[in-house]
């Protein structure tokens, strides 16, 4: 059987800064007019518009028994996402569909909300960077076909998930894209550096934060034939909606009191988490947008700044970023932020809530502590989210019978060195973190090598059984 959409869009570039419009085809990321970044936008939605909402729920739920792999991630949602593709096209290495996972009743009295993860650290590369990754990897393969191109360097700037993602995709597609990752020296946990090095990516280390290698990455892209994989590419943005259809998938179309929290870095996953809900909104398949919630950490905080002023006062000034354990979200200059700015309006004009809060360091690591403590496996962006969540409530921004889905956006052992730095109370001054006794963790050590050396094998066990009996304080076991 053949689940393969017949539905084929025409996609089109549209600058969020001045509107021009061009054809989507291109290999394009800013407005060659204006240098405004892009959306894609189809010019046969109307057609999708005419179909009703309650039809296209049941064509995604149908999506879910599909074992195509072409469908089977984020391509469910094929119509809403790039419809121009053929089934070739399509790279699927497994992101996507990642689970949503409620808090169990300690946490939730805890916190005094209830509220899920969205664990995204369960795609591919252990990000959501793998979403947006899959389809601008498709567009590329889309591209190669068309317009038969025999190679095409890819190159992206990353505080380490982005990178982590694209090394993964080309090293799978293989042979005609390869990849190049510029880092920020010594600003990429070891685990993220090791990911584009063990996929066999270029990896170039520059001095300075994120923000710099962006601009390399910006004027290489502006300049030379090479394709750029960072969100200002905006099949990247079409890729990373899926999460938005995915939680009102899971939630039965029904987000009548549901608040979406997603950490704002580079900006592009929280413009493609609201422009993920205007389209649902659009097609009647969900009849509410909810709440969405973005969070930023007080050392790269431009976008709360932005909407901490009133409507008319507002001015958007990037900032220097300081030291942040949710270091995939360190960036004090947004590239997304007028993608942000535009997308805001249509929400807030379509009766969705949108607002941005502040978090502090201390916050972080020790909501992703206490989130990881009752069995999650949030990193720190997912921590930030859940300070995110406290701060809201304590603004008045939720109501008790809101439910918050939380972003955790990557897997906690990329970033697995600041809770060893929380356990060990060695963070630099700059972080401003004084760990909490009850937060922290160690190994206990109940022998050591030289005292085993001396000891037969019997003699160990008995020994180090009676110091693990004392420690623990357990009594002996009754006979039948
Ligand atoms: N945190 C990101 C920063 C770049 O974001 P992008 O979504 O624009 O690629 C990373 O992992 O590099």
């Amino acid at each position: 059987m053949n689940d393969f959409p017949n539905y084929r869009g025409d996609l089109f570039y549209e600058c969020q800064e001045c509107g021009a419009h061009y054809d989507g085809d291109r290999l394009y990321y800013t407005c060659p007019k204006c240098k405004g970044v892009f959306l894609l936008k189809d010019k046969n939605f109307t057609q999708l518009e005419e179909i009703p909402g309650k039809k296209w729920r049941e064509i995604f739920d149908a999506r879910l028994k599909v074992k195509d792999n072409a469908l089977r991630g984020i391509f469910r949602y094929y119509e809403l996402i790039a419809p121009v593709f053929e089934r070739e096209d399509i790279v699927y290495l497994g992101e996507g569909n990642t689970p949503i996972i409620e808090v169990n009743s300690k946490l939730r009295k805890y916190i005094g909300q209830n509220f899920f993860y969205k664990n995204d650290g369960q795609n591919p590369s252990a990000s959501f960077k793998d979403r947006g990754m899959a389809c601008a990897f498709s567009f590329l393969k889309y591209l190669i076909r068309k317009f038969n191109w025999s190679e095409i360097l890819t190159i992206c700037a990353s505080t380490g998930d982005t990178s982590a993602s694209a090394a993964m995709y080309a090293a799978y597609v293989n042979g005609a894209i390869k990849s190049v990752v510029l880092l920020p020296q010594g600003k990429v946990t070891p685990q993220q550096l090791a990911q584009p090095l063990g996929s066999g990516a270029l990896v170039i280390e520059l001095p300075g934060v994120f923000d710099d290698c962006m601009k390399v990455v910006e004027f290489l892209a502006d300049n030379y034939r090479v394709a750029l994989l960072n969100s200002k590419n905006a099949w990247r943005i079409l890729g990373q909606e899926s999460y938005a259809y995915e939680i009102a998938q899971w939630f039965d179309w029904e987000l009548e009191n549901k608040v979406v929290f997603v950490p704002i870095g580079n900006a592009g996953n929280i413009t493609a988490v609201v422009n993920g809900f205007l389209k649902l909104y659009a097609l009647g398949i969900i009849k509410k947008l909810p709440k969405v919630i973005g969070v930023q950490s007080e050392h790269a905080d431009p976008v709360f700044r932005y909407y901490s002023l009133p409507k008319e006062k507002r001015v958007y000034t990037p900032v220097k970023v300081s030291p942040s354990v949710a270091q995939a979200a360190m960036i004090g200059n947004p590239v997304s932020f007028p993608r942000v700015q535009s997308i805001v309006e249509e929400y807030e004009r379509k009766g969705g809530d949108f607002y941005v809060v502040q978090v502090e360091e201390q916050e972080i690591i020790e909501g992703m502590l206490i989130a990881n403590k009752h069995g999650h496996i949030a990193c720190t962006q997912g921590g930030e989210c859940l300070a995110g969540l406290i701060r809201a409530k304590e603004l008045n921004l939720l109501e008790s019978k809101e439910e918050a889905i939380l972003d955790a956006t990557a897997h906690m052992l990329k970033f697995i060195g600041f809770q060893k730095m929380y356990f060990e109370n060695n963070f630099p001054p700059e972080y401003k973190i004084k760990p909490k006794p009850e937060f922290q963790n160690y190994p206990l050590q109940v022998l050591d090598m030289e005292t085993k050396k001396q000891l037969s094998w019997e003699e160990f066990v008995q020994k180090a059984g009676e110091k693990i009996v004392e420690i623990l304080g357990i009594i002996p076991r009754k006979e039948a």
